[in-house]
């Protein structure tokens, strides 16, 4: 039998590079058990932090290790290795900006190459947390209150940004959470309590995006349900996560032992039911395909379960959140990884 040559994209320019390393090796390894062997066999492409590719040798060995290669200078990011034309599907193991966000998903479709995860629109609308919450308002999920700005607003002169943040307070009691608009992990987001921690986090959040999101904060519990198929889709059991930092920051997310993942979580199947309903919608209201994790908040005292965002590309080491969901859910890692290859196929197929 012929084996279908999986090109693994991971790196990326993109502050969650290191976690797209991590995910990358994890789902190598998926690839590596004897039930997927005999059917892929697996070509490693690496893209460092200035946006170049590195194919072959070079890429395995850092999905071997771990470690991010240094910059090499003055390489053209439009040099794809040989390797990229002897692919015959891909998974654009990419977290953030610049590979979760539809612009590789773009020279993906336009290889004319089947791939795994949403499209283009599903990509873009799914990463910008602005974009997103409007997909959602039209689709009746409920959210918290928020406010979208641009880079060029908060940067503005001196006599302007004060009024930014005047409306920011008439519209949002503090705490409040600033946010790039186009990130993940938890990179450039700040809680904020007080005008100049606010200033502060505006600035910051500006050195990461043009757009930029200010958000209602919410005490709630945290709870996630992963999404599996392309227009008949699958929600997976629900999960929460607990931790006691003052939110689900980087380090939190990162550190072992910051933070418990409960499968199933600990709360009533009627909310359970209700998550796993909003979270197709969501997956629908965005057009993502084939895989997704979307993050709620549930807020116990009220009852009230309010849908925080979307991830098409979600974390994806053997201990994240939604492989863990969909083997509670009855599929072991390496048959998720096979039927998010087939599901990527299936797509192109109906499609061409
Ligand atoms: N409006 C809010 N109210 C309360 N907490 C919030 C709010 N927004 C974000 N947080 C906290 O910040 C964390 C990160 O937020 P969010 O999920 O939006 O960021 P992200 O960078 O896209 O994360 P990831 O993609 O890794 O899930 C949340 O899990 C939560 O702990
Ligand atoms: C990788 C990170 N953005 C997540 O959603 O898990
Ligand atoms: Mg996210
Ligand atoms: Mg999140």
């Amino acid at each position: 039998m012929t084996k279908l040559r999986v090109g693994l994209l991971f790196g990326g320019r993109s502050g969650e590079h290191e976690v797209s390393i991590s995910s990358a090796q994890a789902i190598a390894q998926a690839l590596s058990v004897e039930e997927n062997t005999h059917k892929y066999e697996i070509l490693p492409f690496y893209i460092q932090k200035n946006g170049c590719w590195l194919g072959g040798e070079a890429a395995q060995q850092i999905l071997e290790t771990g470690i991010p290669q240094l910059e090499i200078p003055n390489l053209n990011p439009w040099r794809l290795p040989d390797q990229v034309t002897e692919v015959d599907v891909w998974i654009p193991i990419l977290h953030g900006p610049n590979g979760e966000d539809g612009t590789i998903q773009g020279l993906l479709t336009l290889m004319q190459v089947p791939f795994v995860g949403s499209g283009v629109l599903g990509s873009a609308v799914g990463m910008d947390k602005i974009a997103m919450k409007i997909a959602f308002e039209q689709a009746g999920l409920p959210q918290v209150k928020y406010k979208a700005l641009t880079r060029a607003q908060v940067w503005s002169n001196p006599c302007v940004f004060p009024k930014l943040c005047d409306e920011i307070e008439s519209a949002l009691d503090y705490p409040c959470f600033v946010k790039p608009a186009n990130l993940g992990s938890s990179v450039g987001i700040a809680k904020v309590r007080s005008r100049s921690e606010l200033e502060t986090a505006l600035d910051n959040a500006a050195t990461y995006d043009r757009r930029i999101i200010v958000e209602a904060g919410v005490v709630a519990r945290e709870v996630e349900c992963a999404v599996l198929g392309n227009d008949q889709t699958k929600a997976s059991i629900v999960g929460e996560i607990t931790f006691n930092s003052d939110f689900y920051d980087y380090e939190t997310k990162y550190t072992l032992g910051k933070a418990d993942l409960l499968i199933p979580a600990p709360i009533p199947d009627a909310v359970s039911r209700k998550i796993q309903d909003m979270a197709l919608q969501a997956f629908a209201a965005v057009d993502a395909a084939g895989l997704a994790r979307v993050d709620f908040f549930f807020v116990e005292a009220t009852g009230e379960v309010l849908i925080n965002e979307i991830n098409t590309f979600p974390g994806f080491t053997a201990t994240s959140m939604y492989p863990q969901l969909w083997a509670y859910s009855g599929i072991p890692f390496a048959e998720l990884v096979d039927r998010l290859i087939q599901l990527a196929l299936e797509r192109y197929t109906v499609k061409e």
